[in-house]
């Protein structure tokens, strides 16, 4: 008798269980009608919100991009899947242009091949002076001088690859990230490069709320076929040696290929950014400008004020304009604008949309 009560007494408990966590949701886990509706009205409120944000970001993007063709939603999906899937790596951090891997060196042979071409035009000069510009001995001379050039930097760079220093061999377009401290380039180095969407998102260079925090030039390799550039910021928090650092950079590297001006969408262009674009202009390199933090902006025409009011439209060049946002918030879910990003990358690197990484992560 006294089992079968504490039996009952089981089962008894086991209902009252039941019932509570099944409020919401029947025994096998489907949500009761009631429930049913409330989630579905909270969805469909969210896909508005970001149905609107798509949409805006979408005619912003529309309206200053006139003079480039719009992306097909095929290539970047094809886009999205080779940043999904490519392997990041971490490969050198530099706090000065000589640290670069390779650029010493570089430099050096450079200044030996000016050396010998020197040397060779005065042989030639001399030769020529004592009319001997008809002796057949002048090519024989030639061949000889360029063979102990060659035989002169083999003797600099020993190892297998032929006198050539490994970093040079190992070359790979580069992309860069330029901007203001706290502008989001590291959270965007973050991002672009991962499937999430995660708020702190600090999977591969080091993000943060204060500003100044990249001191220097950081590289990532991204599944083999490119490389991106973290820059330390300007302006207020950014120190000279830092700002030498990233001009040296965007002037003297062979490898970059375009560089992103990132500008926060809730600050606008500084004093500083139109220096950087005048230095970007009257040098040639080519850049695109990208808004980030759209999330924060609640008027859409505070944007548009932004570009207007700056110089940015009367320039010589005409640079994208990308509008995007790292994190998200209640007002905006997801992120918008980086597939596009991700896009003009992969063209700036002479690279197709249905390229494939070379590397790829592991799960
Ligand atoms: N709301 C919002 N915050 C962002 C976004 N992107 C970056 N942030 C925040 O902005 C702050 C600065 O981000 P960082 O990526 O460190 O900025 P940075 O340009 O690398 O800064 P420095 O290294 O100092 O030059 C961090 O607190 C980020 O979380 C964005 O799209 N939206
Ligand atoms: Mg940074």
């Amino acid at each position: 008798m006294k089992q079968s009560v504490r039996q009952l007494l089981q089962v008894d408990i086991k209902s009252i269980v039941k019932n509570t966590k099944v409020n919401s949701q029947t025994s096998d886990g489907v949500l009761t009608p009631k429930r049913q509706k409330q989630v579905s009205k909270e969805n469909s409120r969210k896909t508005k919100g970001s149905d609107k944000f798509q949409t805006t970001i979408k005619s912003l993007y529309d309206r200053y991009n006139k003079h480039y063709p719009e992306p097909k939603r095929s290539d970047l999906a094809l886009v999205n899947f080779f940043f999904n899937k490519a392997k990041v790596q971490f490969e050198w951090s530099a706090p000065t242009f000589n640290d670069i891997p390779g650029e010493k060196v570089r430099r050096a042979m450079e200044k030996r091949q000016k050396a010998a071409q020197i040397l060779l035009e005065e042989e030639k000069s001399y030769i020529s002076s004592k009319s001997l510009a008809s002796d057949p001995n002048l090519s024989m001379l030639e061949s000889e001088f360029t063979h102990l050039e060659h035989k002169d930097q083999n003797k600099l760079y020993h190892g297998k690859t032929e006198g050539i220093p490994f970093e040079l061999i190992n070359q790979l377009p580069e992309i860069a990230f330029l901007g203001r401290c706290n502008s989001g380039k590291s959270t965007l180095l973050n991002n672009i490069t991962t499937e999430v969407t995660r708020n702190h998102l600090n999977e591969y260079a080091n993000a943060s709320k204060k500003a100044g925090f990249t001191k220097t030039i950081n590289c990532f390799n991204v599944g083999k076929r490119f490389r991106i550039i973290d820059t330390p910021g300007y302006g207020t928090k950014g120190t000279a040696e830092q700002g030498r650092l990233t001009m040296d950079y965007l002037q003297k590297r062979r490898e970059l290929r375009r560089s992103f001006l990132l500008i926060s969408a809730n600050q606008g262009f500084s004093e500083y950014d139109a220096t950087m674009v005048d230095l970007l202009v009257s040098n040639g390199i080519p850049f695109e400008i990208v808004l980030t933090k759209m999330d924060t902006v609640k008027d859409m025409t505070q944007v548009e004020r932004i570009i207007e009011e700056s110089n940015v439209l009367n320039l010589p060049t005409s640079p994208r304009f990308i509008f995007l946002n790292s994190m998200t918030n209640k007002h905006c879910q997801k992120r918008f604008g980086i597939d596009i990003l991700r896009y003009v990358i992969l063209d700036a690197c002479g690279l197709s949309p249905g390229v494939k990484p070379s590397k790829i992560k592991k799960n």
